[in-house]
């Protein structure tokens, strides 16, 4: 890549993959891979099941490294930079994160603690800022009533609001979410998908990338779609532009016809 081209570029990307790859085994997980994300977009990453959606997604987090190729988050090189440091700019929910929750941890300290880059509590006295920055993402998610309960009581779709919430507790400049609403019902997945929509369309929240199989859980205000299969892009850029029945047929390897209900998708086999 040019490197003064690229200065000038990176500094409206919040991620910007140059010919990547990753290799594990003797499999390439991610082949070919160019891929830029600007400041105010919100892009889905759509595939099948090993298409290499959580590789690239953790690429992004700063947690794994390309075999080659280059990737640029928030204007900085993995390899050359503190991933440390990266990371606590960006948030990141994920089933990882997930199963690493203690199960008696208060909802409320669950999202406390991510300010402080820890999960379990470990401090006896927050500052009130931060106790009020989490009771109002608690209310934004919609489990303000939860605050007390704990974290291994709740529901699938409860957890992943929790984490959610958690994610955004350190202002992040990035938001990566993968799958988050896999294992709910109807209900939960609609009651997501409706707050997610609200964040997206929120001109203050960050960038935003969100693995998903389904394009019934794209969130109304989602600008942007990269879909993957077998690790390399079938197409990639504006949602209304990439999503179509072709691209998703290729995509999943099926004869799929993809239909539009108001700024909603729904998809089955022709
Ligand atoms: N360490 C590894 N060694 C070899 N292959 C791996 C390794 N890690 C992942 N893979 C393979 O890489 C492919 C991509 O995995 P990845 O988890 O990124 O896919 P995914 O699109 O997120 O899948 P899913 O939708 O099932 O979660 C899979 O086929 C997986 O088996």
């Amino acid at each position: 890549m040019n490197d003064v081209v690229a200065a000038d570029d990176l500094a409206d990307l919040v991620i910007h993959a140059s010919g990547v790859e990753v290799r594990r085994g003797g499999n390439k997980l991610l082949a070919d891979l160019d891929w830029a994300v600007e400041l105010d977009e919100r892009w889905v990453v759509l595939g099948p099941n090993g298409a290499g959606k959580t590789t690239l997604l953790r690429l992004a987090a700063a947690e794994l490294h390309p075999t080659s190729g280059t990737v640029h988050v928030l204007g900085e090189q993995l390899g050359r930079v503190n991933v440390f440091d990266l990371r606590t700019r960006i948030g990141f929910t994920s089933a990882a994160v997930h199963g690493r929750v203690p199960p008696q941890e208060r909802v409320r300290d669950v999202v406390l603690s991510a300010g402080y880059a820890v999960l379990g509590r470990w401090k006896e006295s927050y500052d009130r800022m931060d106790t009020d920055r989490a009771d109002e993402l608690l209310a934004t998610l919609g489990i303000s009533h939860l605050a007390e309960r704990a974290f291994g009581t709740l529901s699938e779709g409860e957890r992943k609001r929790t984490l959610i919430a958690r994610s955004l507790m350190t202002d992040p400049e990035l938001l990566l979410l993968d799958e988050p609403a896999a294992g709910l019902d109807l209900g939960g997945r609609e009651d997501l998908v409706a707050r997610l929509s609200a964040l997206a369309l929120d001109a203050d929240a960050p960038a935003m990338v969100l693995v998903t199989h389904h394009v019934e859980e794209i969130p109304p205000g989602f600008t942007h779609a990269l879909l993957l299969s077998q690790g390399r892009a079938v197409a990639s850029g504006l949602l209304d532009d990439v999503l179509t029945s072709e691209n998703l047929s290729e995509t999943f390897g099926q004869d799929l016809v993809l239909q539009r209900s108001g700024d909603r998708f729904f998809a089955r086999r022709r």
